[in-house]
């Protein structure tokens, strides 16, 4: 690795783009808020993940030891950012009439099939809140005498008693108290429960003997610890979705000062992470992707309408991370016949041996990879070069494999590990099974073969009426589509 091709990443902190300088030499350490498993993720949750995955596999890419970390919020996040919704795991539970640790499981697994699907590589660890408490209690004790106060409903945070409270969101102090509401006694709007005493009266599903009785920890509580006790303060980067920048981040950040300054650490403005990044929404176009507005946008509904979710993966990566994408099923199909090409142009190379990736004709493409990447993770610019490279004529073919498989490594679209026929997903309403297909198929090439093209017709139009239709001589080879 050269210099031109140091790392440079968007602090969302200083809202510039700076070197990425580890804390501790050869080492990166990531911390990424993970989901709330109340419900299905919808694929806009999953680009804060295929996003987070391609900043780790850059990471390795460049050299450093990696340690991911991705949590699993399983209590305390609540049905609004303020501190007066209920919690959203709670509120499900209640309306399933199921236990909150079965609507954890359950979606928490729903959850790491989307990972695997995306071909996300595995955090080195999984943190579960709920596992934890004991550790958010501690926490929110040593920080207590100098930055809490306790009110009827909680252990609040005092946002008065950190220097440059909201520095992440800027706008803070008008947007975002705007969308907190009022609660009783607290000292001001922005301050924030760490720690929810459960009402009097009532018994919640998930609660903690602490302090402050019964109850559980706030959201925000969550991050800093989980951060905090497996990365260390400071770590590298800490990653989430945009609206995180708003009120989450800033009050982790808030929190991990207090504990920093009451620690003794002599770093006063101390954020927890050196750098944040955020990545910017997948919209619709009717507006923000969310779990209860109209069709809910799953990946396994993208899977069910016949797209495979590498496509999805694709899709993302067109995009830079910080811009806006929006979804629409022709921008998922175009996604799906790029994806198609790069692994026709991938099964060429099937069977040989990757060897040494030196060969001048290589070098420039190599270079503009390098450079996006470097570049704040422009995988838009990258794609174009893998597909340079894939396209490239009379290069030794081992030099090409080697390419290949060392720009897949960081864009991760698994171009050896999948095949094209793996692309053609049936869709679920389909009324003909794949293997029917192919064997009417089968008997109409005989048939066109013996120059019988009554028979070759009609088996077509039989093909149509199930909603198949022939594509005969599709330059990318899909002998069928569904229609
Ligand atoms: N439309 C979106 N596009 C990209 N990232 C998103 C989108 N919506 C949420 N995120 C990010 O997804 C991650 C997981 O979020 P989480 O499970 O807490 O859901 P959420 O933010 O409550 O979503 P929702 O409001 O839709 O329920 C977070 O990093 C969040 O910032
Ligand atoms: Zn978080």
């Amino acid at each position: 690795m050269t210099d031109a091709h140091a790392l440079t990443l968007f602090n969302s902190l200083t809202r510039q783009l700076e070197p990425f300088q580890p804390v501790h030499e050869g080492e990166a350490r990531v911390y990424s808020c993970g989901p709330t498993v109340y419900n299905y993720p919808h694929i806009g949750n999953m680009r804060a993940y295929v996003f987070a995955d391609i900043l780790g596999r850059t990471l390795s890419h460049k050299g450093y030891k990696l340690t991911h970390v991705i949590n699993i919020t399983d209590v305390g996040h609540l049905t609004d950012d303020a501190d007066a919704g209920e919690d959203k795991m709670e509120k499900m539970a209640a309306e399933k009439a199921q236990s909150i640790w079965d609507i954890a499981r359950h979606y928490t697994e729903a959850y790491w099939a989307d990972i695997a699907a995306l071909n996300i590589r595995q955090p080195a660890q999984w943190s579960v809140a709920t596992e934890y408490v004991p550790q958010m209690i501690e926490f929110a004790t040593q920080i207590a005498d100098k930055h809490c106060y306790e009110i009827d409903s909680g252990l609040y945070f005092d946002v008065s008693t950190v220097a440059d409270y909201g520095r992440l969101a800027r706008a803070v102090t008008e947007e975002g108290e705007g969308r907190i509401e009022a609660v009783d006694g607290k000292r001001n709007a922005a301050d924030f429960a760490i720690w929810r005493k459960t009402p009097a009266g009532e018994k919640r599903q998930m609660e903690w003997d602490s302090p402050w009785g019964p109850g559980a920890p706030g959201w925000h509580l969550e991050c800093s610890v989980m951060s905090g006790k497996l990365l260390g303060f400071p770590f590298d980067i800490h990653t989430g979705g945009i609206d995180h920048r708003e009120i989450h981040h800033p009050n982790e950040i808030a929190q991990n000062q207090a504990f920093c300054c009451t620690n003794g650490l002599d770093i006063p403005a101390n954020s927890g992470a050196r750098v944040w990044m955020h990545n910017n929404f997948l919209v619709e176009r009717s507006g923000k992707m969310s779990k209860s507005s109209g069709e809910f946008l799953r990946l396994q509904l993208l899977i069910d309408k016949g797209y495979h979710p590498l496509a999805y993966r694709m899709m993302c990566l067109q995009a830079h991370y910080r811009s806006e994408l929006e979804f629409s099923w022709d921008g998922l199909g175009a996604a799906l016949t790029r994806l198609k090409r790069m692994i026709m142009a991938a099964e060429r190379l099937a069977g040989v041996e990757a060897g040494s990736p030196s060969h001048p004709k290589l070098a420039a493409m190599i270079e503009t990879f390098e450079k996006a990447m470097s570049d704040d993770l422009n995988t838009p610019v990258a794609l174009t070069a893998l597909e340079d490279v894939l396209a490239a004529k009379k290069v030794d073919p081992a030099a090409k494999r080697a390419v290949v498989e060392a720009m897949d490594a960081v864009l991760g679209l698994d171009l050896f590990g999948t095949s094209r026929a793996d692309l053609r997903l049936r869709p679920k309403s389909a009324a003909i099974s794949e293997t029917e297909i192919e064997a009417a198929l089968a008997a109409r090439k005989e048939a066109r073969a013996a120059k019988d093209f009554a028979a070759s017709d009609a088996l077509r139009d039989e093909l149509a009426a199930k909603g198949v239709e022939v594509m005969d001589g599709d330059p990318l080879g899909w002998e069928w589509k569904l229609g």
